[in-house]
């Protein structure tokens, strides 16, 4: 797995001007939402659109909760993962302070649903932010808002081995 240090100056490099509708890069390789390499993980593929992010999902078994239904932890660990992409729009790292999800139905495995986040107000080191989540041209099925505050690298520190 790739060292923190590896990490942190990858993630400097990931800071960069994305144009619309580029590809965003995975936090890093074995993030639980979008890592490539977490084999428990959802794989989350995001993209920026304007100054919004979109993804398009499937749930799977490995997230079920009641049968045939995704658990709704996974939906919220989507969703935040999706928070976690507009960073590189705002262009510096932040983390979640409060999360809150609203599951308007269930979201059912095997289905295809698109994803979109967007920050709706800052304030110094706050960001307030909101997505939604529905099939395709369907009725929102969960809606997220969050509040992400701004970190300084250090922050990431506190993960080292001890
Ligand atoms: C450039 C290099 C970056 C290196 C990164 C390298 C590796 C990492 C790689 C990837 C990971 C990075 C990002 C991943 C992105 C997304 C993944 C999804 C997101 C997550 O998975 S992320 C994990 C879960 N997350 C946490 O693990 C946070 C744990 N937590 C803390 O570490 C502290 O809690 C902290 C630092 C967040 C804040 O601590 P703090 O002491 O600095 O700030 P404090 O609490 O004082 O709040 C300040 C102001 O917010 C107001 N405030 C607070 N709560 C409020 C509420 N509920 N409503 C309204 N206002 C509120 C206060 O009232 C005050 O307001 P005011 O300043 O106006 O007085």
């Amino acid at each position: 797995m790739t060292s923190l240090d590896e990490l942190l100056a990858s993630w400097n490099e990931k800071f960069r001007a994305y144009e619309d509708g580029a590809r965003l890069p995975p936090h890093h390789d074995h993030c639980l939402a979008c890592g490539p390499d977490n084999p428990h993980g959802h794989h989350l593929t995001v993209q920026r659109r304007g100054d919004e992010v979109h993804a398009v999902h499937v749930f799977d078994e490995r997230h079920v909760g009641a049968p045939g239904i995704a658990h709704g932890g996974a939906v919220a660990t989507v969703l935040d993962d999706l928070f976690g992409f507009l960073l590189y729009l705002t262009g510096s790292p932040a983390v979640t302070r409060k999360l809150e999800v609203r599951y308007d139905s269930p979201v059912i495995l095997g289905t295809t649903y698109e994803l979109a986040a967007r920050v709706v107000r800052t304030e110094g080191r706050k960001l307030f932010v909101e997505a939604d989540m529905s099939e395709t041209g369907g009725p929102t099925v969960a809606f997220a808002s969050a509040l992400f505050l701004r970190v300084d690298v250090t922050h990431f520190d506190q993960g080292r081995p001890r």
